[in-house]
């Protein structure tokens, strides 16, 4: 049977180190958060962008697709959070997640790294010079009571969900044609 993917855009971060709401800077003319959804789009069977109480408004201006807010248990807990709370939303087998400041990435990748769903893994994530890239990567839907387990005991760090679930990594490079897809912008410099 196929498997099913819910494509998540996170964008429920406070952007303390960009200093105003990044999903909303302009990549060659459309809003970060927007690229993310266009990589997703093309491989996901229902798409969801996960932000917060501030900028809920703002998205559903500019998007049709569902704007969630995190889970009140875990709001803000981070990344952790965000995928918990698509997992619980969504009946997908996947959540194919993508952060909301990687305005290079593009559905070349999105559609190689889908290839790699295999249900005998409880996660596919690129490895990208040899470190892991937990933001661009597809999570099980039977990950979600670890999920739930690491929050309630104070962990969010994606690391300590990796280091519990069953991971493919899988090589980045053959990924895409071209570095920048995995430039991520935190700061106002970086974004210049
Ligand atoms: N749903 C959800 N997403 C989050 C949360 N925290 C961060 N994110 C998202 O995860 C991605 C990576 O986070 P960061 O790069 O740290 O972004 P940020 O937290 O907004 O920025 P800083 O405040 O500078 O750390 C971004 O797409 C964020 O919007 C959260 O608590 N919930
Ligand atoms: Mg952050």
């Amino acid at each position: 049977m196929k498997q099913t993917i819910a494509g998540v855009v996170l964008a429920g971060g406070q952007s303390r180190r960009f200093g105003r709401p990044k999903a909303f800077a302009l990549h060659q003319g459309a809003p970060f958060f927007a690229w993310s959804v266009a990589a997703l789009a093309p491989i996901a069977d229902e798409l969801y962008l996960i932000s917060h109480p501030a900028l809920v408004g703002e998205f559903r201006r500019r998007t049709d697709i569902p704007v969630l807010l995190d889970v009140e248990r875990y709001r803000g807990f981070g990344p952790l959070a965000g995928i918990y709370t698509a997992m619980e939303q969504s009946r997908s087998d996947w959540v194919f997640i993508l952060p909301c400041d990687m305005p290079y990435m593009n559905k070349d990748v999105t559609e190689r790294l889908a290839a790699y769903a295999d249900p005998s893994f409880d996660a596919v994530v690129p490895l990208h010079a040899g470190r892991p890239e937990p933001l661009v990567a597809l999570y099980h839907r039977r990950l979600r009571p670890l999920i739930a387990k690491l929050l309630n005991a104070g962990e969010r760090r994606m690391g300590s969900l990796l280091d519990g679930a069953r991971v493919r990594y899988v090589d980045a490079q053959p990924l895409a044609a071209d570095e920048t897809v995995w430039r991520n912008v935190n700061t106002e410099e970086e974004y210049r």
